[in-house]
């Protein structure tokens, strides 16, 4: 038989068993169908019966519907390559292994699940260490089509009589297809030390680094499936967030885990950490350092000690024909003293109105009728005294607390030294515009929210619907994210951070607060991170993750996404800020190499139009132009006119996590001066593509 025949009999005989589990998936789907009917059936026969046998079949009834819910939501997830590999023992036995474990009528396995212990052979045998398996198979699909099969011989000696082994390498053939606009699932060909990391125990704190493109982003998300899958009453319980650098990561990761059947969990970029906040914006460098830093915490404390913007200045209040007054001196000790008993202001209403009543009874005490009960009691039950408390002591919301740090004297206030002036001058112009939060401000909302304590009941709901309105008014976004609990708690069992080096040490704090009891998978690559105090953020991120024992490092050092040519280029940019080995080996190599064009300043909008529009006409896939910040929004206007939905323009910091088939990279010097970490966010924007990259420089020295 000729070469090709033998691939289409092999794609054949892989069809035939894909035909059958296709087949036993609708006869589930009807089963499933079924039971939740029944579940339904069974609701409405216990409202006929006895209270107590009502609430065991409610019970009955809930399991049933629920679990037949969950067999029709990971039947109907994208199911593109449902069995995608097989392999063969040395004792003749076949295992298929997909998406979902499947077995037919007799329970018999038609499918493992990737993630059942018994498919890790398929990530781990190696030629050195065949785990017994003889041949290891890939069987790609389009569809309920099977297309191509790529074929591992593992141990020859034991191969038998006949057996047929096809195929250059799947993980190559992946590596080189298109990308589309959201990254895709690696289940059929994860490699074996990025399947330890995703196999790894869910207790504590799982570290994994590398370099840029080593699939860091893919290893975690294949990791929540597989702790959902092992796990799934602990980590579903409360829940599993994924923390991302920006809303463009987010949406760009958001099909991998509903395309492996989980749909459950909640992915947020930094700027939607917080209930209700939809932050995209990003400070200047030095703004977001200030933000970011641990400073705020103090002057944030003691920003909330401080006199509300509008709080009245003086009490007069009319008791018995005498006129009793509190002035502004007397006003600020009765507001220090109610502070210095600890508790946080929006709890501390009524402690604040005690306190008035009693620095009354000072003014009044000595003359002629008075009595301090009657006088406590009479007062305090007045509506002037009560006005007055609710405006000289309000309940806040944390965006009002922010916004009244428009006012740089307010920031001075509370600052002391720890601030200069032209950091405060910069705060508080950050402030000013009231063009909503940046990213780094939501940080700052959520101590803000801790600082100022939850109000009782009555208030919480009016605070609640002014916070949302608030920080929607300050920060809309388009589309709706894709899962979000119904309400609102902070604890999670389970967290990833994503591109985790650049957290500064408030988000931290912020993130710290969402994971207290959970377990921790912490991602990241530290040569690219942008965050400029290191020393500040790692004992930030130690506090946030709590004293644990056990932390487990993985170090991915494959880079799967760039071509060998592409990342030769960019790891020359990191050589003062990184070691050798701390960069990863690119193993795809395209002939290609990056192409660097100087153009002068005045050509350049000709240039990124033209440069552009060639890109997109020889590549299949997406292109991203990436731009130095200060020149998004012309690039943007550059490139109006350009009607193709495979393109975006980011600027360096937006990039982050993302990838192209090809990208135009645009002044890269610039890309470096407007940073604080200027080479590392260059590092981030040369690391993007995985075919093409040109780079447009006005700088006749570039690279230098
Ligand atoms: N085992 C694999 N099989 C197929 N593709 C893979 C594999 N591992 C990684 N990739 C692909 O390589 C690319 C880079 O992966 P990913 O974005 O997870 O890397 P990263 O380490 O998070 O990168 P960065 O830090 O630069 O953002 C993705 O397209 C991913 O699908």
């Amino acid at each position: 038989m000729s070469h090709i025949s033998v691939r289409q009999a092999e794609i054949a005989v892989e069809q035939a068993h894909v035909d059958v589990v296709y087949a036993r998936v609708e006869d589930m789907r009807v089963e499933a169908r079924d039971m939740r009917r029944k579940g339904d059936q069974l609701a409405h026969g216990a409202r006929n019966e006895a209270i107590f046998e009502q609430a065991s079949m409610l019970f009955e009834r809930d399991v049933m519907v629920r679990h037949a819910n969950q067999i029709l939501r990971s039947l109907d997830a994208e199911h593109e390559g449902l069995v995608f590999g097989r392999l063969d023992t040395g004792d003749g036995e076949t295992m298929y292994v997909g998406r979902l474990g499947i077995r037919d009528g007799n329970f018999d396995n038609l499918v493992t699940d990737w993630r059942a212990p018994a498919a890790a052979a398929f990530y781990q045998a190696t030629a050195e260490r065949p785990m017994d398996v003889v041949r290891r198979r890939v069987i790609r699909s389009t569809g309920q089509s099977v297309v191509d099969i790529d074929d591992d011989l593992l141990a020859p000696e034991k191969r038998p009589e006949g057996m047929a082994v096809v195929g250059e390498g799947a993980l190559m053939a992946s590596l080189t297809r298109a990308r589309g606009d959201r990254m895709r699932d690696i289940v059929a060909t994860i490699q074996k030390e990025q399947d330890e990391a995703i196999r790894a125990p869910w207790r504590g704190i799982t570290e994994i680094t590398g370099g840029p493109g080593t699939g860091k982003t893919a290893v975690a998300l294949h990791r929540v499936a597989y702790l959902l899958y092992r796990d799934r009453r602990r980590m579903g319980g409360s829940g599993v967030l994924v923390i991302g650098p920006s809303p463009a990561f987010t949406s760009y990761i958001s099909r991998v885990l509903p395309a492996m059947g989980e749909d459950t969990v909640e992915l947020r970029s930094l700027g939607e950490v917080l209930d209700g906040a939809l932050a995209v914006g990003a400070d200047p460098p030095e703004v977001a350092r200030i933000k970011g830093s641990l400073r705020m915490r103090r002057i944030l404390k003691r920003v909330l000690r401080e006199e509300p913007p509008d709080a009245p200045r003086e009490l007069r209040i009319t008791y018995r024909g005498e006129v009793l007054k509190l002035d502004a001196r007397e006003l600020a000790k009765v507001r220090r003293q109610v502070h210095s008993a600890g508790r946080p202001p929006n709890q501390s209403r009524v402690d604040a109105a005690e306190a008035l009543l009693e620095a009354l009874w000072r003014q009044a005490d000595g003359r002629p009728g008075m009595d301090h009960d009657e006088l406590v009691t009479a007062l305090g039950e007045r509506i002037d005294f009560h006005r007055f408390v609710v405006v000289w002591w309000p309940i806040r919301t944390a965006a009002e607390v922010l916004a009244s740090l428009a006012d740089p004297a307010r920031i001075a206030g509370a600052a002391g030294r720890s601030l200069s002036d032209r950091e405060i001058g910069l705060l508080a112009s950050s402030w000013a515009g009231g063009q909503g939060p940046t990213v780094a401000d939501v940080a700052l909302l959520d101590e803000l929210r801790v600082l100022l304590g939850q109000p009782s009941k009555r208030h919480r709901r009016r605070l609640a619907a002014a916070a949302a309105a608030e920080l929607r008014a300050w920060g809309e976004r388009g589309d709706a994210p894709a899962y979000r609990r119904t309400e609102h708690y902070d604890e999670y069992s389970h967290i990833v951070v994503d591109e985790a080096q650049d957290l500064s040490p408030m988000q931290w704090r912020m993130v710290g607060r969402r994971g207290k009891y959970a377990s921790w998978t912490v991602v990241g690559d530290p040569v690219q991170s942008s965050w400029p105090d290191p020393d500040e953020a790692a004992s930030a991120r130690s506090s946030a993750l709590g004293p644990r024992t056990a932390l487990r490092r993985f170090t991915l050092n494959t880079n799967y996404r760039n071509s060998a040519e592409i990342f030769e280029l960019a790891a020359q940019v990191v050589t003062d800020v990184s070691t050798p080995d701390q960069l990863p080996k690119a193993v795809r190599s395209t002939g290609v190499k990056p192409a660097v064009r100087t153009v002068a300043q005045s050509e350049l909008a000709a240039a990124v139009l033209h440069e552009t529009r060639t890109i997109l006409s020889e590549v299949d896939g997406t292109v991203g132009v990436i731009t130095p910040t200060s020149r998004l929004a012309g690039v943007r206007t550059m490139l109006s006119d350009v009607d193709d939905s495979r393109l975006s323009v980011v600027d360096g910091v937006e990039a982050k996590g993302l990838e192209y088939d090809a990208v135009v990279l645009i002044e890269p010097t610039e890309l470096v001066s407007e940073a604080t970490t200027g080479p590392r966010t260059l590092y981030v924007a040369l690391t993007r593509a995985t075919q093409r990259l040109t780079v447009l420089t006005s700088d006749p020295s570039w690279p230098s």
